[in-house]
């Protein structure tokens, strides 16, 4: 990769030993991609924020990065716990004192302490055509194909760096070629809600990390488009994807001719897990958006929930919903900010089987909190959080 004069300074510890590292990450990574230069990018989201997903040894990088500040404005993925609530959460002493430590270095660099998985709620700027440095799968897949801005799927790392510098090598989907779907996918039935988060089980273990452009006999919502992107990255590794008469790149590219079709026995097949012995209902994954608090604050009207029932959100959302989260709060329900329920330490506060509406989530809880998973729709799991058994 070609370096600019002030960039071969950079990388050669002129900016300091911080900036050097960065420029090491970001030059490492365009020689491996082939990339031609750096381009200048215009936010930075960056995953690898819960100490259950980095530990000791992510701490320690942290901390060889400290001293410098962020030059383009930069928000967090998901924390292992809610800032404030931790310990009504059950997050253990020790686990909240390291995760502190963590959000104290990212806030030294001058990081947005914005812990969400839905940055592009709260703020983090995107747009149509801008390149962008965002990590976490569902984010990436969301800003590249519902808003048609720019990003590789970063690992914590390369993002940080990239926050570091304002700059990301120019590679993958920063280029238009590397735009263009790659396989048609066909689906025959009308679908709903969670049933996008199934669709994307379905392709992400199809497609792998191919570009899908999608016909369809519904238009999904931007929720539902979240579901979908969300649970292809989880069981694949799609990063973007198109949708017939939708999607803001749509029209830009031949439609492929190689066509899997999708039925709606196979939707129906992803749901999974039986309602008896749940201990844990978790709703908010990705992180739920103002509209769908509004839907499950209807659901919960008048009913008490009898099972532990968390919601994740983010913090700005909480904080500009407080009637709503008032009335989903006297139902029994927790509102939970700043962390999710896969990089919390669900496995250490004792949950042994989970039910959720997120394809993704169903994808991730049981390896990552150990726990069984029901996965079902936002109806059935208000049902069964306000249900006895
Ligand atoms: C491990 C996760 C987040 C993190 O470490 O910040 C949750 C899954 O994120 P992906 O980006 O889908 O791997
Ligand atoms: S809530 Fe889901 S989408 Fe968001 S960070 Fe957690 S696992 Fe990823």
């Amino acid at each position: 990769m070609q370096l600019t004069k002030s960039e071969e300074k950079t990388l050669d510890g002129e900016k300091g030993e911080v900036c050097q590292k960065a420029m090491e990450i970001l030059a490492t990574l365009g020689d491996i991609y082939n990339a031609d230069k750096l381009i200048e990018i215009q936010s930075v989201q960056v995953a690898g924020v819960s100490y259950k997903t980095i530990g000791d040894a992510g701490i320690e990088f942290l901390n060889d990065m400290k001293g410098e500040k962020v030059r383009v404005p930069t928000q967090l993925n998901p924390a292992g716990m809610d800032l404030e609530h931790w310990e009504k959460q059950g997050v253990p002493k020790k686990f909240a004192k390291k995760q502190k430590q963590i959000l104290e270095i990212f806030k030294e660099m001058n990081i947005n302490i914005k812990c969400t998985c839905t940055p592009y709620l709260t703020g983090l700027p995107h747009g149509y055509g801008q390149h962008l440095a965002w990590s976490e799968s569902s984010a990436v897949s969301y800003v590249n194909s519902v808003i048609g801005a720019r990003t590789n799927r970063e690992g914590g790392p390369s993002a940080l760096a990239a926050a570091l510098i304002g700059k990301t090598p120019n590679y993958g989907y920063h280029l238009k070629e590397n735009r263009k779907p790659d396989i048609t996918i066909k689906v025959e039935k009308e679908l709903q809600n969670s049933d996008y988060g199934a669709l994307g089980r379905i392709i992400g273990r199809e497609v792998g990390n191919q570009v899908p452009y999608y016909i369809l006999k519904s238009k999904p919502n931007k929720d539902e488009l979240k579901g979908l992107g969300a649970a292809m990255a989880a069981t694949g590794a799609v990063a973007l994807y198109h949708i017939e008469n939708q999607t803001p790149e749509n029209s830009q590219f031949k439609k492929p001719k190689n066509t899997i079709n999708v039925t709606k026995k196979q939707i129906e097949n992803e749901y999974q897990g039986s309602k008896e012995n749940i201990d844990l209902v978790a709703l908010g994954c990705p992180h739920l958006s103002p509209n769908q608090l509004k839907t499950i604050e209807k659901l919960l009207k008048n009913r008490q929930t009898k099972k532990e029932t968390w919601i994740f959100l983010p913090r700005e959302i909480k904080n500009k919903m407080q009637n709503t989260v008032q009335n989903i709060t006297e139902s029994g329900a927790k509102i939970i900010t700043d962390t999710c329920m896969v990089v919390s330490p669900l496995e250490e506060i004792g949950f042994k089987k989970i039910m959720v509406d997120s394809g993704k989530a169903a994808t991730y809880i049981p390896s990552m909190c150990n726990a069984e998973v029901t996965y079902s729709n936002l109806k059935e799991c208000i049902e069964v959080a306000c249900n006895e058994n």
